[in-house]
């Protein structure tokens, strides 16, 4: 069972299709905790509710450097293998990034390159593309940039909204999110440049 720690600053809908997962005993993990960097992020109560333990991390009163401290200190405290961000809206650091030896993931709801950074859906949307989707990558010390585990992509329907979009894209992550996870828990990563594949 291997000990990860979930990162969010939201409503934690991610968080939550990964911990039924992890409850269920799909993906064979421990959640040793699940932080956030606001004290009212929502999914730190939907946390709580499933009886997972939850971490403010200190970024108003110590910033940046002071709140990746506290991080890799729980983190090593706590044997964490892999940092799993689900919406979590702050850029980690080159030295942290490193230090936890590229062991995070992240998802984004677009196709990276394309759209990265805040608001992936209303870019992609107010662009007019025809064809959208979700990307789970390694996280690396630029913003969306790491390595790709796995994408998915979805086309836009004649006459949606913008809320519809950003329903079906929610459908697909929480799917593919667990999915991409329960590999990366029980596979080695085979390096070819930026080119990553599962043994
Ligand atoms: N080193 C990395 N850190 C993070 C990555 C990454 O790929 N590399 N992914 C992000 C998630 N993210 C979108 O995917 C994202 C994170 C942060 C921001 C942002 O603008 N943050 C600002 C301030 C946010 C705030 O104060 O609330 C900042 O950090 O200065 C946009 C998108 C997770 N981190
Ligand atoms: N740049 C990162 C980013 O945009 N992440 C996105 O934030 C949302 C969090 O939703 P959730 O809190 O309900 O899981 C998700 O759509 C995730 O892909």
């Amino acid at each position: 069972m291997t000990p990860i720690a979930i990162l969010l600053s939201g409503r934690g809908t991610n968080m939550v299709a990964l911990a039924d997962r992890v409850a269920s005993g799909d993906i064979d993990a421990d959640i040793a905790f699940v932080a956030s960097d606001r004290a009212d992020a929502p999914g730190l109560d939907r946390a709580k509710e499933r009886g997972l333990r939850t971490v403010l991390l200190p970024y108003g009163e110590r910033g940046k450097e002071g709140a990746e401290a506290f991080l890799t200190r729980l983190v090593e405290d706590e044997g964490v293998d892999w940092i799993v961000l689900a919406g979590f809206m702050r850029l980690l650091s080159s030295s942290f990034v490193s230090r936890q030896c590229g062991k995070i993931v992240n998802i984004h709801p677009s196709l990276l390159p394309s759209f990265p950074g805040v608001d992936a859906i209303g870019q992609a949307w107010n662009y007019g593309v025809a064809v959208t989707g979700v990307t789970v990558h390694l996280v690396d010390e630029k913003m969306d940039h790491g390595p790709i585990l796995a994408q998915e992509a979805l086309s836009l329907k004649g006459g949606e909204s913008l809320h519809d979009l950003e329903e079906r894209i929610h459908h697909v992550e929480h799917r593919l999110y667990g999915d991409t996870l329960k590999r990366l828990l029980s596979s080695r990563l085979i390096f070819e440049g930026r080119r990553v594949t599962f043994d």
